[in-house]
């Protein structure tokens, strides 16, 4: 039994769309992180979507509009702060708050927000960081790995790395892919989940090789990755909005790396989404009244203007407009 009392963070990274919130959903549902949890969620636009996802969680702060690494810090350790006051009102016998679950944005360095915890002269008397969790999407991370410097510093920041989309990986990718990860970080342990649920991996075989990967000397010359929202007119035109998001993705996946958006449809408030050039099978949320997030669409992705993507989506869904 450990007599620190502080409260534990459990810090949970990873690229764009690589998993996170489908794993934290699972966790937490399957209730992995034991009792009185708080969760923390990080986007880096300001119109959020994983707190629709999440919304089974015990306790739940959003942070959305700014990465908690950088831009939003300032907002990440006042709201950790606020937590870490309201638990030292109840005393240690109480029911009071045992752990805060921070799910980070696509676009953080995990290491940037541990030392950013540690190095708050509050917080590091009330929160020992417990785990970096980085979930590594198996579909994409060779890629991400080979061109984004961030990649390489989430996976490296790792204590444990939960591969994602397994199931929809070839076998071969996936031994490159792990053969990687154990040369970028040696130190983590590694583990499977399909969809949040663990799943069991096989021993690497012993041909398994690593990629090699280029040198990388810093951001991408393409410029930052941003998000960008565009807000759908009420009467979308649902066949040409769709027709537009494919071409656009078949012509510029790789820079879009993600698009995800809550929109009401005659259906109900259907969770759109994509990875790269993949587009996720849509899901109905469930109805929660009006929301501000809803019918805006999260561009999240470099090498474009975003007045050029609004421009775009406008044209094609009113053909007659010129702007
Ligand atoms: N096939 C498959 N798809 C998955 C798996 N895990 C997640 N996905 C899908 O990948 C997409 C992105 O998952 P999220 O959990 O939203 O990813 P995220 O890392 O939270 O995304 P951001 O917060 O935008 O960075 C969703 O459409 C998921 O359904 C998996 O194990 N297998």
């Amino acid at each position: 039994m450990t007599s620190d009392t502080r409260l534990r963070l459990t810090l949970l990274g990873g690229y764009l769309g690589s998993g996170k919130t489908t794993w934290l959903r699972h966790q937490l549902h399957v209730g992995a992180f034991g009792p009185r949890v708080h969760v923390v969620v990080n986007e880096a636009a300001e119109t959020p979507v994983d707190d629709a996802l999440l919304a089974g969680a015990e306790g739940m702060t959003l942070l959305a509009g700014g990465c908690c690494c950088c831009a939003g810090r300032a907002e990440l350790i006042a709201a950790l702060r606020r937590l870490c006051d309201a638990r030292s009102r109840i005393s240690a016998e109480e029911a009071r708050l045992e752990r805060i679950v921070l799910e980070t944005s696509g676009l953080a360095d995990p290491g940037a927000i541990v030392a950013a915890i540690q190095d708050d002269p509050v917080l590091v008397n009330h929160i020992v960081v417990e785990e970096t969790v980085v979930a590594v999407d198996a579909l994409h991370a060779l890629a991400q790995l080979a061109t984004e410097p961030l990649g390489r510093r989430q996976v490296g920041a790792a204590d444990r790395m939960v591969l994602t989309k397994t199931d929809a990986c070839a076998p071969d990718a996936l031994a490159t892919l792990r053969a990687t990860l154990a040369g970028l970080n040696g130190h983590a342990t590694l583990s499977a989940a399909v969809l949040g649920v663990e799943a069991v991996l096989a021993p690497l075989p012993a041909g398994a090789r690593p990629a090699v990967l280029p040198e990388l000397a810093g951001e991408d010359a393409r410029g930052p990755i941003a998000p960008t929202q565009l807000a759908l007119p009420d009467d979308l035109d649902w066949s040409a909005f769709t027709l537009w998001l494919s071409a656009l993705l078949h012509a510029r996946g790789d820079d879009l790396v993600r698009v995800k958006g809550v929109l009401r449809t005659p259906a109900g408030r259907l969770l759109l989404q994509t990875v790269r050039k993949v587009v996720q099978s849509p899901e109905i949320l469930p109805e929660q009244g009006e929301s501000r997030s809803d019918n805006v669409i999260v561009f999240i992705g470099r090498g474009y203007r975003p007045e050029d993507l609004g421009r775009s989506m406008r044209r094609f869904l009113s053909p007659t407009r010129t702007t």
